[in-house]
């Protein structure tokens, strides 16, 4: 792919990665960090959860205490932030502006879409993010995507699998600005790179979501 540069007008737009645990979110973003070192940041996000082995505070994440991370929700620090697990994980609007002149990515579950939604553009100056859905090519690739990468217990397989419902709900209404299909892996990073890099056409080169039939979800 030609090494044309990230255009300037989409650098200061946060892109926001969404889809099903297992669509192949962290297989694209590898490569799309591979192709173009030292253009796209992550935020670090705060958690209340302990760090791992090896895991440094402000590298990983930036670990604080329950009473810190709700002492900045009261601050209205966050953009977006969610409960998992018994854990806090959220995203603050210093953690994303300090990312700049890299364009910020942010891999965030439904729940913190919607905040995001509804928080960005009261921002000063105001944040206008690009939605992207990442969508399996279908519910029976997504189980076995899922099963196949073999790092989730059967119970944790449910509970992804009982997310991705509301997520392909949201996609289903139409809640992202663009929608790339990961079927064969080369296609969707490319599109993808497009996007994210924003060149000249990119909002017009999603996928259509494909018609998927949540009830699948259950069986
Ligand atoms: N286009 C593709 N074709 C076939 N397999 C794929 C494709 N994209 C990803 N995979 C495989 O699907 C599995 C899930 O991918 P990945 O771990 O990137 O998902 P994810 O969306 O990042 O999940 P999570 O949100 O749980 O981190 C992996 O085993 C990956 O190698």
């Amino acid at each position: 792919m030609a090494s044309e540069p990230i255009n300037p007008e989409v650098v200061s737009r946060p892109l926001v990665i969404c889809g099903p645990s297992g669509t192949g979110k962290s297989t694209l973003l590898t490569r799309l960090f591979a192709s173009h070192p030292n253009t796209f940041g992550f935020s670090i996000s705060h958690t209340t959860r302990s760090p791992r082995p090896g895991e440094q505070d402000g590298r990983e994440y930036h670990f604080v205490t329950k009473e810190e991370f709700m002492r900045r929700v009261e601050a209205g620090e966050f953009l977006e932030w969610a409960q998992f697990g018994g854990n806090c994980y959220g995203t603050t609007f210093a953690a994303l502006s300090a990312l700049h002149p890299l364009r910020c990515i942010l891999d965030i579950e439904l729940q913190g879409v919607l905040q995001l939604r509804s928080k960005a553009p009261l921002q000063t100056p105001p944040l206008s993010p690009v939605f992207l859905f990442l969508s399996p090519p279908s519910i029976s690739t997504l189980k076995s995507r899922l099963r196949g990468r073999g790092t989730e217990t059967t119970e944790s397989t449910a509970k992804r699998l009982a997310a991705a419902k509301a997520e392909i709900e949201y996609a289903m209404q139409g809640g992202h600005d663009v929608v790339v299909v990961n079927d064969q892996v080369d296609k969707a990073a490319e599109k993808l790179e497009k996007i994210a890099m924003g060149w000249k056409g990119w909002e017009g080169c999603g996928d259509e979501l494909p018609r998927f039939n949540v009830d699948e979800l259950d069986e």
